[in-house]
Formats: structure tokens, C-alpha cells, sequence
């Protein structure tokens, strides 16, 4: 069964006519692949092409299935991913309360228990009504991981998010991070230039030349 497995099949891309990245691998679920490189070698236009908001300068072939589905043409709301860049990208003028309840589902029954229970789970329980701007670092990546969580993605993208922490938060938050991808069984692709960052990670590591 290949159920929460995100499949990258013969993924091509090229900048004008230059090729950038050619590229086939498969992660399954609750693996995080690490991808390394060079400055300007194409890590986050990869993330790009599986989110589906690759820049028009690029041409891409080939097909991103996730969960057997094939996602390659769906516009980047209806893929169910997930992503966590460098910058945890609060809502500055929402509390913490309300940056996750915008991550929420209008549907869902209990949405303010849910982000009671999130905030548990990322060690934040009553920091509902805070300010962005009055949490740490790491306190910020918390709320961006449980604002993810929230979204229930299928899979789940990493563009540098430990990079911006000193060394002894960043191992935390990355162990915080891997357990919650490993708990959900969510595929996962990491872009970062820290080999401590591969090294901590449970799947293959490709390095981009
Ligand atoms: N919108 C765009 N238009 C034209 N070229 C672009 C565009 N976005 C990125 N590029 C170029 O594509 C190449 C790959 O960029 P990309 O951001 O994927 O590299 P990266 O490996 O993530 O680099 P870094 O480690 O510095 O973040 C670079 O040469 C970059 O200048």
C-alpha cells in the first residue's frame, strides 16, 4: 500500500531553456527527504513545483501524485499541502487564537477546543490571546507548525524553517516538527543547508550540483 506517499515522477525543470533540476524519487509516509545544494541550484523552485505556484520563467514536466492521487495540475489550494518557510508568517494584527482559527476549517465542529488542543501539543496551552509580535523565536515557530497542523495537510513542504533559531533551539524545534510529521504519517520534503538538519532526518537526502 503506498497510502500517504507523495510520488515525484521524472520531474524536469528548466529556466528558459537552461535545465535545472531532473529529479525522481518517492517519500512515503512519515518520511521527511532532505534536499541540499548550492545557492541558485533550484531546492525551493522544486518546493514551488509541488505546491503548484512555480514562476512562469520555468517550464516543468512530469507528474506529483500524493496519496495516488495526481495533483500536477491542480491549482496549489486543492493539493492539501502544507508548508513552513523560514519566516513562521503570522497574521500580525490576529492574536494567536485567531491566526489558527483562520487556518481552520468554518465547517469544523469545536474549533476553538481544536486550537486549545494544538496549542498543547506544541507546548503553547494558554497563549490563545497573545500577540504575534510579543513571542519568541521559537514560540513563533510553534504557532506556524500548529497553524499547519490545523490545516490537516496531506503532505508537508520545508523551505529552511530552523534556520533563523540559534543551534540549541533549532534542534528542538526540528525534533518538535519530525515528531509531528512522523505522528500524522505525512510525507515531507525539507530544503536546508544544515547537514545536522539531514542528519536528523528519517528518509533520503538528494543533493542538488
Ligand atoms: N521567478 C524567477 N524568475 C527567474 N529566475 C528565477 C526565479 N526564481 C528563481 N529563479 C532562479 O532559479 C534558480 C534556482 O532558484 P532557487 O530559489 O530554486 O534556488 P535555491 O537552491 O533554493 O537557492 P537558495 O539556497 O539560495 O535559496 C536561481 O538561479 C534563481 O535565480
Amino acid at each position: 500500500m503506498n497510502k500517504n506517499t507523495l510520488e515525484l515522477n521524472n520531474i524536469e525543470i528548466k529556466l528558459g531553456n537552461q535545465p535545472l533540476i531532473y529529479f525522481n524519487e518517492e517519500i512515503k509516509a512519515g518520511e521527511v527527504m532532505t534536499v541540499m545544494g548550492p545557492s541558485g541550484s533550484g531546492k525551493s523552485t522544486l518546493l514551488a513545483y509541488i505546491a503548484g505556484f512555480l514562476p512562469e520563467e520555468f517550464s516543468a514536466h512530469g507528474q506529483v501524485i500524493l496519496n495516488r492521487l495526481d495533483i500536477t495540475r491542480l491549482p496549489p489550494e486543492k493539493r492539501n499541502i502544507g508548508l513552513l518557510f523560514q519566516d513562521p508568517l503570522l497574521y500580525p494584527h490576529l492574536s494567536v487564537e485567531g491566526n489558527l482559527l483562520f487556518a481552520l476549517d468554518k465547517n469544523k465542529k469545536n474549533r476553538k477546543g481544536k486550537v486549545n488542543a494544538i496549542l498543547e501539543s506544541v507546548g503553547l496551552g494558554g497563549f490563545n490571546k497573545r500577540d504575534p509580535a510579543t513571542l519568541s523565536g521559537g514560540q513563533q515557530s510553534r504557532i506556524a507548525l500548529a497553524r499547519l497542523l490545523l490545516s490537516e495537510p496531506k503532505a508537508v513542504l520545508l523551505d529552511e524553517p530552523f534556520s533563523k533559531l540559534d543551534s540549541q533551539l533549532r534542534a528542538e524545534i526540528r525534533a518538535l516538527v519530525f515528531e509531528k510529521i512522523q505522528t500524522a504519517k505525512l510525507p515531507c520534503v525539507l530544503v536546508t543547508h544544515d547537514i545536522e538538519d539531514a542528519n536528523a532526518a528519517k528518509g533520503p537526502c538528494i543533493h542538488f550540483a
